[in-house]
């Protein structure tokens, strides 16, 4: 693969920054984007139709998305399928996003791939666009040792003048981000965020208490334990319906209503679990695509779910529609 040219770029890139981590102007810029790093995200679902990816769907989800309230959007993520996205379907998308935001909101890219170099060429290439930053999980497949880890995310970091939020998921990835590696990588001024995915409380409340990092929830069913625990908020795909809900939930929480906020998100909590009984995003287009917003279609190897789920999705949805009248 080194052979490209523009491979050879990028990794004669690596050995340069191997030994440089320098901050730049922009180190200030990036501080106070640390703020907007809150609230509820939604890592968008890439809309297919017959194949190919639906435009206009994705625009006018995306359109509902911001119209309620949404803080900010992910696009490329586990959630959009980035795996099966090819690089101009990519850019359409991250294009599509910026133009419904239209900067009002900020759009964090998913930075997917095995190799740093790879990677350093592919956010050089995507930082051209008004983005607010990468969220970036460990090469799937690769197990890294965590001093690989550390080398790895400090030099795609030093290559970028975005800020980064980390992606902490062993389950997809086959390795963790532990606490030590963290505190590391916290150091960096372009790291500024942590998606907690491990699906354990402790760990994100030792990433909460033990760095700096702004941590956002990345396990749906934990979302108001992790903000009693100080999360900023929460990169949730389950918060595609029905955002506003969560976005109130998210409110309440920020201001110490817990009660409140629990009465919102306990109807919630077995629409989490349905979301999650087989592979996100399928269960999420089968629930999407009933509410017509989506076609019910995902690119193998992920396929649709069983009759059975999609029914028990459908009719727990509508249960929720039913009662939201006395909650919304
Ligand atoms: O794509 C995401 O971002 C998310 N992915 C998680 C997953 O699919 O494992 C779930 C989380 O809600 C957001």
């Amino acid at each position: 693969m080194l052979d490209h040219p523009v491979m050879l770029e990028a990794s004669s890139a690596v050995s340069q920054l191997a030994t440089s981590s320098s901050p730049g102007p922009h180190v200030e810029a990036i501080t106070a984007e640390k703020q907007r790093l809150r609230g509820i995200w939604v890592p968008v679902v890439t809309p297919f139709k017959d194949g190919s990816l639906d435009v206009t769907a994705l625009r006018h989800l995306a359109q509902q998305l911001v119209n309620s309230g949404v803080h900010g959007l992910v696009a490329c993520s586990t959630t959009g399928e980035f795996g099966s996205l090819s690089t101009t379907e990519k850019l359409t998308i991250i294009e599509v996003l910026l133009e419904i935001t239209d900067t009002q909101i900020p759009v964090l890219m998913g930075l997917n791939g095995f190799g740093t170099a790879d990677l350093i060429q592919q956010a050089n290439m995507l930082q051209q666009y008004d983005i607010f930053g990468f969220l970036m999980a460990p090469p799937p497949f690769v197990k890294p040792s965590q001093t690989g880890l550390i080398r790895h995310f400090n030099l795609v970091a030093d290559s970028v003048n975005k800020p980064i939020v980390l992606y902490n998921v062993p389950s997809r990835c086959g390795v963790a981000l532990e606490l030590d590696t963290l505190k590391a990588l916290a150091g960096h001024p372009h790291i500024i965020g942590l998606k907690e995915s491990s699906g354990s409380l402790h760990n994100l409340v030792q990433a909460i208490a033990h760095t700096p990092l702004n941590v956002m929830c990345g396990d749906d069913a934990l979302l108001l334990s992790a903000m009693q625990y100080g999360a900023s908020g929460a990169i949730s795909a389950a918060a595609h319906i029905n955002t506003d809900v969560f976005v109130s939930i998210y409110e309440l929480m920020h201001t110490g209503q817990l009660a409140a906020a629990k009465k919102h998100f306990t109807p919630y909590e077995q629409l989490i679990a349905l979301l999650f009984r087989e592979t996100n995003p399928a269960p999420l287009k089968a629930l999407l695509a009933h509410q017509r917003l989506v076609e019910a279609e995902l690119r193998l190897p992920l396929s649709n779910v069983s009759v059975a789920l999609e029914k028990e999705l459908v009719s727990t949805f509508e249960q929720l529609a039913q009662g939201s009248s006395t909650m919304r």
